[in-house]
Parts: C-alpha cells; structure tokens; sequence
C-alpha cells in the first residue's frame, strides 16, 4: 500500500481545469467553424484582432496597463521554456525547491498560479508553495533561482498565505534619462499629497506624498540623491512663490543646493549657522503648536498664516555624525524632536545621506518615505529600507558606478513591504534655474541666515 501515484488521464483532466482556456479556446473554434463555417469564424477571429490592434493605438494608456500584462505575460508563461513543465520542474529541483513524497517517491513541484508581467523588463510569477514550505525557504533559494532562471534578480514577496510572488527582473528597466515635466504654473496643497519623483520598473509613475511627512535619501557620491530633492522642491516652486511653503536649507558642504540661497526662507552653510537654523525650525514647530491650540484646530492646514516649513538636509551625516561636535551636539538637541512632532504642525524634512549607519540615522522610523540610491556595501539597503529588503531585491549595492545608473535606487512598497526600484527625474542646471525664477517671483520677506 502507499506505493501507487494519481493515473495520467486524471493529472491531465487537472490541468485542463486548472488552464480552462487550453481547452476551452480550441473547443470555441471547433465549434465556431462547425456552426457557422470557416470564413465567418475567420472573420470574428480578424475583428478580434482588429479590435486590439485599434484599442493599442487609440488608448495604449490603458492598453498597457490592462492588456499589455496580460498578454507579455502568456508569452512568457508560454511560449518561452522558463516556466514550461519540464525546465520548471528541474529548476525548482535544482534549487532545492521541490518536495519528495515520503511513501511514493513522487516528486512535487511547486505549482505556478499565474504570471503577470507589469512591464517589460520584469514579470511576477505567483507561485503556490508546498505543504511544509515557507516564503523563507524561496527568499533563500532566490539568487540561485535568479541565475537558473537566466534573471537579473529575484523578490520574494508574500501574497496570501500559501501562495507568494517572485518578482524576476530580466533586464534593467531604465535606459533612459527622465526628464521632469513642466513646473506646475499654480499649484495647491492637493500637488503636494502626489509629488512626481520619476519612475517605477513597472513603467508607471513614483509619486510620493511630502505634506506631514519626512524624507530619507540615501546614495553613495554620484549615486543622484539631489535629484529626489530638486523633484520635491519644483513640486513647491509656486508654492514657495505664493508664500504657502517656506524653505529652510542647510549645505554643508555648500554645493548645488547653494542655488536655492534666494529662494530660502532660511539658509545656512556654516556649523554655527546650521545650529542656528535647526533651533528656530524647532522653535517655529513649538510656535505653531500654539497657534493650532488658540484657533482649536488639531491639524495643520496650509495657509499663508501658516505654511509648509520644509527643512532640507543636504549631508545629514555630517549633521548628525561626524561633522564637529559642536554641531552635531547642537543638530541632536533638536533634530530628533523635529522629526517626532513636526509632521502633525506642517513642518517636514528632506535628508541626504551618504553613509547610513545607525549612528548617523537612529530614527529611521520616521522618515515615511527611504530611498536607497546606489550603496557601497551590502548593509546599506537594509539599513535603510529596513530587515531583510536587500535579500527581497534591493540590491542597490550592485547597482553601478557609472552616470548612465545615476538616479536608481529602490523604495518599499508599504503595504506589502517589497523593495520597488525607481529611477528618479533628472534636473539639470537649467531645469533648477526655472525652479529657482518659478519659485522667486515675487518673493519678498527673505531672512537668510549665513
Ligand atoms: N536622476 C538622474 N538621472 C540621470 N542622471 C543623473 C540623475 N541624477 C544625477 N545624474 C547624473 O549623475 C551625476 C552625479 O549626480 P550628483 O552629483 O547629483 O549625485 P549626488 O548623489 O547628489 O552626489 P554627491 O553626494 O556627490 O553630492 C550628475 O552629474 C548627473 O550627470
């Protein structure tokens, strides 16, 4: 007893239910051509196609978002061998992936549910994990199976509880330079709940709320981490002009963002004066809270009365770690209480960062939104987007050295806590002087420190 597995004809009479259209599509045109004869079931097949053909080039919009992926994704499924019984089934046993039954012998492949593929470059394969298997055990396997599976890299992401998703880049999504679209020439608080960043590999769109909430960008030199600011500050460049948002910048190391000097409602570049700069923006924060508490409002509004305080950090190391005592002594006394209180009175706060360490970002909690641009070790990523998103794909330490990748990081999609990878827009110099002219006219109260 135990020895005998399931008989062919009933593996067979599975998948066809499991693949209802294998058989249910052949069956729809045997039919169609015994009903109706073969030139009229031609002619509905040719409407079809007509019809798809019409719909890809008058909305490719939503071409690509609903039909694209499904259809990349059956030529993928199907009509390359990466997913075909057979190669699946040596893969996943190469990678330690299969179960062996203990009486039978029978081997069991993990069963692939379905595959979609969003964009080009990477399609999600979701795939039903095997009695006694866990999302750790694939998270494991996931750079073997990457390079079996002739990738660039593999995410494991939990889908429900027996069925997860990897998520298989083929190729680098971004080629190209993204250029920002136009400044916004009026702009409301709404612009501000949805500031466009760049792009996602899934060839969408990266927007990211900056009302009530603070930033972290974190990228070696030359990695692009001013890019993630400049997108963030042409969001608010008629904001700025309209006095509803105001800029509080502290440059260190005094280099491109010196441009937003006349723009700035507070500027500085030397240590006393970024101290300085950081008190009175924690002093304003203590100020608005008062102001909430007379007109008995609990939250913030954004008004001429009171605006967006919008503190930008450029080398948040230096401020916080290893620049002089005096002012990392000065940035920790208020620096930390910013970040708890601020986001609920209107203020929020932009950091770059080179070298993440603990010590340099102890509360990484509260920045909402991480971007981890190129790193230089492999600790970095999950110092910044937390355990374990370097091992889900975000390999942002192996993301070149090299200007053509500049702006290529990832951020974790919150809700399922994936690494996403994103390319940010690129501002070159005359882009930030349209920023600066939007941003300027006709600023008037300017109060710059330094
Ligand atoms: N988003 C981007 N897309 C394409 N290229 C970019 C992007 N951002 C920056 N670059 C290119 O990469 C180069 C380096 O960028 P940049 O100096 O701004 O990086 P950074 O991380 O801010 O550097 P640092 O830490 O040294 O200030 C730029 O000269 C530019 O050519």
């Amino acid at each position: 007893m135990g020895k005998r597995i399931q008989g062919w004809e009933w593996r067979v009479a599975g998948w066809a239910a499991r693949h209802p259209g294998f058989v249910a599509a052949p069956a729809a045109l045997t039919a169609g051509v015994a009903h109706f004869g073969p030139v009229t079931t031609g002619g509905v097949m040719a409407g079809a196609v007509a019809a798809g053909v019409g719909w890809y080039r008058g909305h490719p919009d939503s071409w690509s978002r609903i039909a694209a992926p499904r259809l990349r994704a059956v030529r993928r499924r199907w009509l390359s061998r990466t997913y075909l019984g057979p190669w699946w089934g040596r893969v996943t046993e190469a990678c330690n992936l299969v179960t062996v039954h203990r009486t039978t012998g029978a081997v069991n492949v993990p069963r692939i549910v379905r595959v979609r593929s969003h964009s080009p470059s990477t399609e999600t394969v979701y795939v039903r994990l095997l009695l006694g298997q866990t999302p750790k055990q694939w998270e494991e396997a996931a750079e073997a199976l990457a390079v079996a599976l002739r990738a660039e890299r593999i995410g494991i992401e939990r889908v429900r509880p027996q069925v997860i998703a990897l998520i298989v880049q083929r190729s680098e999504p971004f080629t190209q330079v993204i250029i920002p679209p136009d400044i916004p020439a009026e702009a409301d608080s709404a612009s501000l709940a949805n500031v466009y960043l760049g792009e996602t590999e899934h060839g969408g769109d990266w927007y990211a709320p900056l009302i009530g909430q603070h930033w972290l960008i974190a990228g070696a030199t030359g990695s692009g981490k001013n890019s993630v600011t400049w997108m963030a500050l042409r969001a608010c460049a008629p904001l700025i002009r309209d006095g509803l948002v105001r800029l509080h910048v502290i440059n260190p190391k005094g280099t491109e963002l010196n441009a937003l000097r006349p723009v700035s409602y507070r500027y500085a570049e030397t240590d006393k004066d970024i101290v300085e700069v950081m008190t009175s923006f924690w002093e304003t924060m203590q100020e608005r809270k008062r102001t909430l508490a007379e007109q008995g409002r609990r939250t913030f509004e954004m008004s001429r009365e009171t605006p967006l305080e919008l503190l930008v950090i450029d080398e948040l190391g230096a401020v916080t770690g290893y620049g002089d005592r005096s002012l990392t002594r000065g940035a920790q006394a208020v620096l930390p209480l910013i970040l708890s209180q601020a986001r609920a009175l209107g203020g929020s706060v932009i950091g770059a960062l080179q070298e993440p360490t603990k010590d340099v970002i102890p509360q990484r909690d509260l920045f909402s939104l991480r971007v981890c641009l190129r790193a230089t070790t492999a600790g970095h990523p999950d110092m910044v987007l937390g355990d374990d998103m370097r091992r889900r794909g975000a390999l942002a330490d192996e993301i070149p050295n090299a200007p053509e990748s500049a702006g290529i990081g990832f951020v974790v999609k919150q809700r399922s806590r994936t690494p996403l990878r994103v390319r940010a827009a690129y501002c070159d110099d005359a882009d930030i002087a349209d920023l600066v002219r939007v941003a300027g006219w006709p600023h008037t109260e300017l109060v710059s420190a330094g």
